[in-house]
């Protein structure tokens, strides 16, 4: 049954944010959350995280200045708690970014509910454990949220938006009022979906890939190309659907449907997990070598910071959210 929690205060008077985890998405939604003007919090037990940290938003802030801060939006308001309790005191809303592994976000979220001020939503960037399994060790789980972001979260305008059985439906709605005042662009989920809905679509590309790579069909590049030469070029402002009724002509989907649609039972497509043994770990991380070339991860990360810009501009997304 879900438990009932009433937040302090509304999404619009949220000015203080506990960002809990601080490694690449944890510090991409500090980046974010800093650039729109709130006073951020982070929390992170790695002896190195405030150095990572300050660098990750320092790499981050010029895109960021590109496509406009907030009023009184500074670096400057980032501080580093010493400890968990007190980056959660004063914070309006929580989002946590810690490794992927079930029991750890379990203990940490039920850490994190026993913390924080009643009714503060507690959201998780987690890629796809369902809110339900990560509640279970929480007192007061109610306000405990899915808000799955998209690397970088300061560019990326997507929140995937769900509750567990224990979740108050009214947090939920909170949250995705929230993050659309944030400048997010929300997709509320009305149930729980391992993978939510774009992770489930990328997973399926993913595996794909795997495979033609531990089959020695397609090199990494040739990969890469084949998305970003092709339909990554239309997903970018027409999802897979639209763009495919696209395909059926005049006739639309349903001629698509009809001429294509027997190919969905041809072998295209192989959905079982391929074996991530040593051999295909290897062949992926020498085949990304090769295709970074010279290239560092500042410059690759910066790299993708400008085009993901160049998109939403061309797109005229800047500024604006679904
Ligand atoms: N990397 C990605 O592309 C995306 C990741 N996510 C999700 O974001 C979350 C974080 O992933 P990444 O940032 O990629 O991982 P990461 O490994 O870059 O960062 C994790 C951070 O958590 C810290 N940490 C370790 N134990 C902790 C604890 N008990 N409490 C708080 N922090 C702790 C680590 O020191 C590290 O700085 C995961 O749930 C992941 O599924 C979501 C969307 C995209
Ligand atoms: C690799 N990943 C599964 C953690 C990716 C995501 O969850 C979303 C993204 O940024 O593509």
């Amino acid at each position: 049954m879900p438990e009932t929690t009433s937040a302090p205060c509304a999404p619009e008077d949220v000015r203080r944010i506990a960002c809990i985890g601080a490694g690449v998405i944890g510090g991409g939604w500090v980046a974010h959350f800093l650039a729109r003007g709130y006073d951020v919090t982070a929390w992170d037990p790695a002896a190195d995280a405030e150095d990572k940290l300050r660098r990750l938003v320092a790499a981050a802030w010029p895109a960021l200045e590109q496509i406009g801060l907030a009023e009184g939006a500074t670096q400057d308001r980032l501080t580093i708690a010493p400890t968990l309790a007190e980056a959660v005191a004063d914070a309006d809303f929580v989002q946590e970014s810690a490794p992927e592994k079930l029991e750890l976000k379990r203990s940490l979220l039920a850490e994190l509910a026993a913390a924080t001020r009643p009714g503060v939503v507690i959201a998780s960037s987690t890629s796809g454990y369902p809110m339900t399994d990560m509640q279970t060790a929480a007192e007061d789980a109610g306000r405990l949220v899915v808000g799955h972001p998209f690397n970088p979260p300061y560019l990326i305008p997507l929140v995937e938006v769900v509750g567990g059985e224990q979740t108050d439906p009214e947090a939920v709605a909170w949250a995705s009022r929230f993050y659309d005042v944030a400048g997010k662009s929300v997709i509320t989920m009305d149930r729980e979906l391992p993978g939510f809905i774009a992770n489930r679509l990328q997973e399926a590309l993913w595996r794909e890939a795997l495979h033609m790579v531990a089959n020695g069909e397609a090199s990494v590049e040739d990969i890469d190309a084949s998305i970003t030469e092709g339909p990554g070029l239309r997903w970018a402002f027409m999802g897979p659907c639209l763009t495919f009724a696209l395909a059926g002509g005049e006739g639309g989907m349903a001629h698509m449907l009809d001429h294509f649609g027997p190919s969905l039972k041809s072998p295209w497509t192989r959905l079982e997990a391929p074996e991530l043994d040593r051999e295909l770990r290897d062949a992926m991380v020498d085949g990304c070598r090769e295709a970074a070339g010279d290239r560092t991860y500042a410059d690759l990360v910066a790299a993708r910071d400008q085009g993901v810009i160049d998109v939403l501009r061309a797109t005229g997304r800047l500024g604006s959210t679904r």
